[in-house]
């Protein structure tokens, strides 16, 4: 379970001293950014009643807040600021966040971006077609099962934000890397298995704009790097853990 903690401080700040509050918590949170003990924050006004105001700070614990950002340099200056709002304080407590929690579908997945099953059908049997011809990656591949290639576009699609199918039917993350260890793929072959699979997503019709591309990318670029390591001689047996969920990161997808 993470340490990660919310707290959250609720404020009721008379309309006539609010101008006055936001420019105090605009300069307050300055040391907060500064803060390593701070994740993120957020100061929201409450659009039924203007008067209330709650500041939403997650951090890296609730010791690291209470011992090491109060005990800070930072502090001072932080107080400063605030210190005028303090009777306006109705609530100010930590939370833990619960395994409630998760991204709407505001956002499209990569998966559904990238056109669902059949697009990560149509890749993985255009790259492994080109894996069996590669002077490289034959050698690795020489007893490919005839199901590896659609093993592999389920695990991609899960990543991606697809249904759980690879998980449900093969096994988790612990599996999926297991399956290469042993097989020492040096960094020519992740090279050239990284160039094939983008010859295969332009092949396959996948999505060319930037912010797809870039961040089916930088997925294989982590999983590609990951592969190499668990196939080699000092891996450190793999820990059962959920199977990654890759996201669009800085850039999310342009919908003009
Ligand atoms: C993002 C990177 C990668 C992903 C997502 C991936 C995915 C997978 C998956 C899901 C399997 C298991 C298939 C099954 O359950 O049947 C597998 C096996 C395997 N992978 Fe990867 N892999 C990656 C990188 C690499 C690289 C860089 C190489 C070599 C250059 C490689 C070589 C192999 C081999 C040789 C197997 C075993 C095939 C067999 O004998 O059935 N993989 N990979």
């Amino acid at each position: 379970m993470t340490t990660q903690t919310v707290e959250y401080v609720r404020y009721r700040i008379p309309e006539t001293r609010s101008a006055e509050f936001l420019a105090a918590y605009t300069r307050a949170a300055a040391q907060l950014a500064a803060a390593p003990e701070c994740v993120d924050y957020e100061l929201a006004r409450c659009e039924e009643d203007f008067e209330h105001f709650i500041l939403r700070i997650v951090w890296t614990s609730t010791e690291d807040h209470l011992k090491g950002f109060r005990s800070s340099e930072l502090f001072p200056g932080f107080l400063a600021e605030i210190r005028p709002y303090i009777e306006n304080i109705d609530e100010m407590r930590h939370y833990k966040p619960t395994s409630v929690r998760g991204p709407g579908a505001a956002v499209p997945t990569l998966y559904g971006w990238a056109g669902g099953d059949e697009a990560f059908s149509r890749l993985t049997s255009a790259f492994y077609d080109k894996v069996v011809k590669d002077d490289l990656l034959s050698p690795l591949f020489a007893d490919l099962a005839p199901e590896h290639a659609e093993h592999v576009a389920h695990w991609l699609g899960e990543v991606f934000g697809g249904p759980a199918t690879y998980s449900r039917t093969q096994g988790g993350h612990a599996h999926m890397v297991s399956m290469h260890a042993g097989k020492h793929i040096t960094e020519p072959q992740r090279r050239r298995w990284v160039n094939l699979i983008q010859d295969a997503a332009d092949e396959a019709g996948l999505p060319t704009d930037a912010e797809f591309r870039s961040a089916f990318l930088a997925y294989v670029e982590w999983g590609t790097r990951l592969a190499v390591y668990f196939s080699g001689p000092d891996a450190e047996p793999p820990a059962e853990q959920p199977v990654p969920k890759w996201s669009w990161g800085a850039m999310p997808p342009y919908q003009g």
